[in-house]
């Protein structure tokens, strides 16, 4: 049987008013489980970043429920959070966030180093993830000195170095260029196949969609559709393609 990871229980968020007004998002339930690769997409200020932002306990709901490998995260506490972040989450986002004071290598093993491992263990373990990212002879290397898309498989492998239970990616391929794009998103495919993590993602972009297994369209604060990938990557492609084409400009 398949394991829930993640499952988002008629959710809603207001900003501001004390939980009155217009609902930014609206009775949003989906289930994630282990090994599924999700994309979200949607118009601009549809609520994608906010979902994210929910469904990864960087900010709560107004309503509704977020259970994350069965822990409800509405009721737990900032360090029970914190806690369940460190052991169970990895985030990776547009701009890489990756500290300009140290090269790669440390980079990538911080959150190793900051959970007391032994140097010598998170070295090695953080020299093999850049392995497998194609990363390993830049390990010697500022940020400043990488280019986007070697900063942005960086910070993939410091979101997987704690072996999270889900990695969050908010438009992971923002700011790279197609081909740094594509070996990024052949990278996400390899360690959702191989090491069964399981990856949800923010995207605007329908290539970048398409290599997910299955993909919820927000429009106003709800989701419009959702779709699953069958065999075909490029027949996935076109069908995301012509939603974009049925919801006009909005979701480019
Ligand atoms: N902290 C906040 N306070 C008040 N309103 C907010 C806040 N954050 C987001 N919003 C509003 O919520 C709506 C959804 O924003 P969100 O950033 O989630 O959309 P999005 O789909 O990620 O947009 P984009 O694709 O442009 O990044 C927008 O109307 C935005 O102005």
């Amino acid at each position: 049987m398949k394991k829930e990871i993640l499952k988002v229980e008629h959710l809603q968020k207001i900003y501001g008013n004390r939980g009155y007004g217009q609902p930014v998002l609206d009775d949003i339930s989906f289930t994630v489980y282990q090994k599924d690769f999700v994309a979200i997409m949607g118009p601009s200020g549809s609520g994608k970043t906010t979902l994210l932002n929910l469904i990864s306990s960087i900010d709560r709901p107004t309503r509704g429920h977020v259970v994350l490998n069965g822990s409800d995260l509405t009721s737990l506490s900032s360090k029970q959070l914190a806690k369940l972040r460190k052991d169970s989450i990895g985030f990776i986002f547009q701009d890489y966030s990756l500290l300009d004071s140290m090269p790669l290598l440390d980079n990538i093993v911080l959150p190793l180093s900051l959970n007391g491992e032994k140097a010598a263990v998170a070295l090695q373990k953080g020299k093999k993830l850049a392995r497998l990212f194609g990363l390993a002879n830049h390990l010697d290397k500022y940020p400043y000195q990488l280019s986007g898309g070697q900063k942005q498989r960086g910070a993939t492998c410091r979101a997987l170095i704690m072996n999270p239970s889900i990695v969050f990616a908010d438009e992971p391929t923002g700011a790279l260029d197609s081909k740094s794009s594509k070996d990024l998103l052949e990278c996400f495919a390899q360690i959702n196949s191989q090491d069964q993590t399981t990856i949800v993602m923010v995207t605007h972009d329908a290539f970048a969609a398409s290599y997910a297994k299955e993909v919820y369209v927000l429009k106003d604060g709800r989701i419009e559709m959702h779709i699953h990938r069958g065999e075909s990557q490029k027949e996935f492609f076109n069908r995301i393609l012509d939603i974009q084409a049925t919801m006009g400009s909005d979701l480019q």
